[in-house]
């Protein structure tokens, strides 16, 4: 098994609301090794972004709970335990997050290049006197994502480009620093499918010449296919599936994967797909039992009433779901988390 860079062991995220606390995270464990492309699918509003801010602590800790237990280890360091200064040096030299919306990550009334210029100064890679060194850099890295006439991109503005131009831009800030994990956050969605498609062969490109880590999160396994090398599916809040890419493509076993497998649509025909009936339930009351059973063709009265386990239903390939209960329970890590 590679080494792990980030993981993630038991983590549960609680959002505060007003009408009680959403369990948005329900006791996750995930991990990404060293050189690895992960991807996590699951539909809009399963939790995937959650999790990743919970990674990268962006998100504001006066207005959620993490669970007791929870645990988020990057190379050996836990980040929960994290101080101000070592959260500013993980995002600033480790971790990199590219979002969903460029426009968003994109300050508008600074040029590309002031932008660039800022995180090059604080990556601590060059001296902050040392202008020309940067720019070559910010040049270099505009070329990298193919992107042509890097003087004009460094002096325009975000509004002056178009939104694949800043998709790129956004990868190329944060290649601009040797940072060993990239989170891709369906870096494509603003964008059409011929540019999307691009984006994400770029992506690959870079994280592979570089040898980073790479967490593509997205709702659609067609999107990850070609792109990760193994793939954790996510329902509700709770990790469902996680195996090898090829092997959940050829046997997908949860029938939230299968449902998620059918709407994928194919050039061969077959019509639209009918989609997966019905939608994620209430947070604020999560069903006691498998979050995903108002939705399940295989529903039982045992579903609605107690949590299935995660089960090994073939070598690496973990399930959590009780019509698998049969293969045994999935591996224990010596930590008593299973994976
Ligand atoms: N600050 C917040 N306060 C309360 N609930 C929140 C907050 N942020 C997110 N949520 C809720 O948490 C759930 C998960 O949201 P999240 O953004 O993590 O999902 P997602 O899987 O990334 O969705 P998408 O693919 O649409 O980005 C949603 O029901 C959302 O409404």
């Amino acid at each position: 098994m590679d080494e792990k860079l980030l993981d993630i062991q038991d983590l549960s995220v609680w959002y505060k609301t007003y009408r009680g606390f959403a369990e948005v995270v329900d006791h996750i464990n995930l991990y990404v090794g060293k050189g690895e492309k992960i991807g996590l699918v699951g539909e809009s509003g399963c939790g995937k972004t959650t999790t990743m801010k919970m990674v990268m602590r962006t998100l504001d800790e006066r207005g959620i709970k993490v669970g007791e237990g929870s645990k988020l280890l990057f190379g050996g360091e836990d980040i929960l335990a994290m101080d101000a200064k070592a959260l500013l040096d993980l995002r600033r030299r480790k971790i990199s997050m590219i979002s969903q919306s460029p426009m968003a990550a994109l300050n508008p009334v600074f040029t590309i290049g002031q932008q660039m210029m800022d995180v090059l100064k604080y990556s601590g890679q060059f001296d902050k006197h040392d202008k020309k060194g940067m720019l070559d850099a910010a040049r270099k890295a505009i070329d990298s994502v193919m992107i042509p006439d890097p003087d004009r991109i460094l002096n325009s503005y975000p509004h002056q480009l178009s939104g694949g131009m800043r998709q790129r831009i956004c990868i190329a800030t944060s290649l601009l620093t040797p940072r060993q994990l990239l989170i891709a956050d369906e870096p494509g969605t603003a964008l059409d499918v011929t540019v999307q498609g691009q984006i994400h062969k770029l992506l690959r490109r870079l994280v592979e010449e570089e040898k980073r880590s790479l967490i593509m999160i997205t709702h659609s396994l067609g999107v990850v296919r070609e792109l990760v090398d193994r793939i954790y599916v996510m329902y509700a809040g709770n990790i469902v599936e996680n195996c090898d890419t090829a092997e959940l493509f050829k046997n997908p076993l949860h029938p939230y994967t299968q449902g998620l497998l059918a709407c994928v649509p194919r050039l061969t025909g077959g019509g639209i797909s009918a989609g997966i009936y019905g939608y994620i339930p209430s947070y604020v009351n999560p069903p006691k039992g498998c979050r995903f059973f108002n939705r399940c063709p295989h529903c039982t009265e045992r579903c609605k009433q107690e949590k299935p386990g995660t089960y090994m239903a073939a070598e690496n390939h973990a399930v959590s779901c009780f019509l698998y209960e049969d293969k045994g329970p999935a591996k224990e890590r010596g930590d008593g988390h299973v994976e």
